[in-house]
């Protein structure tokens, strides 16, 4: 795997943005991409910026990736911006996190659309404001057609959680006879 991702890696020979972009595209490349975005606090604390500064930069390299994945052919590229366990932080940076998603997508919509990116999402929806649902789900239903890279929200996503889920919905089954015991 790791070398499979080596061409990803800086080479010594300096070339253009272009030129990597080339030279990726000579090998192959992973159809989904997962990222777990971290490091905004020591980003911003680096620079005496608040957190928030790092959080609001993070978007920015959202966009920038999300347009690499898609030059490079890559289907779907999950960002997990917000997980189950996000609530426990200071209301003032849940609020700012929240925000996020409907400025990215207040700016950068009209170019996912033209570049054929389709929005979808994964986590807890219903937990989420009422400002942020409104942006993801007018994302998701502007670009439901658009056959190019997903890109996927994770938020007020939770693995632990998931797979807590999911185990309840075939005990559920098991339960009304959706699905038989196997002994
Ligand atoms: C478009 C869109 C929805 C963009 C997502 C915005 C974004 C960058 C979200 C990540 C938030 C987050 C909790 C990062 C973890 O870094 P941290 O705060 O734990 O950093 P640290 O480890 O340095 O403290």
């Amino acid at each position: 795997m790791l070398n499979k991702m080596n061409p990803w890696k800086k080479d010594q020979n300096p070339s253009s943005f272009g030129d990597r972009v080339l030279q990726i595209k000579d090998h192959e490349v992973p159809s989904h991409v997962a990222i777990i975005m971290d490091g905004n606090g020591r980003w911003a604390k680096k620079r005496a910026l608040p957190r928030v500064a790092g959080h609001h930069e993070g978007m920015k390299v959202v966009r920038k990736i999300t347009k690499l994945a898609n030059e490079l052919g890559v289907k779907a590229l999950t960002v997990y911006a917000f997980s189950t366990e996000n609530w426990k932080r200071p209301k003032m940076e849940v609020d700012f996190l929240m925000k996020l998603p409907e400025e990215f997508l207040g700016t950068f919509l009209p170019e996912l659309i033209e570049e054929n990116v389709r929005v979808e999402m994964i986590g807890y929806m219903d937990e989420l404001p009422e400002h942020t649902k409104r942006a993801v789900g007018k994302a998701m239903e502007d670009t439901k057609n658009n056959t190019g890279l997903v890109l996927n929200f994770a938020l007020n996503y939770g693995s632990r959680a998931e797979i807590i889920d999911g185990v309840k919905r075939v005990m559920d089954d098991v339960k009304n006879g959706n699905i038989t015991r196997v002994s």
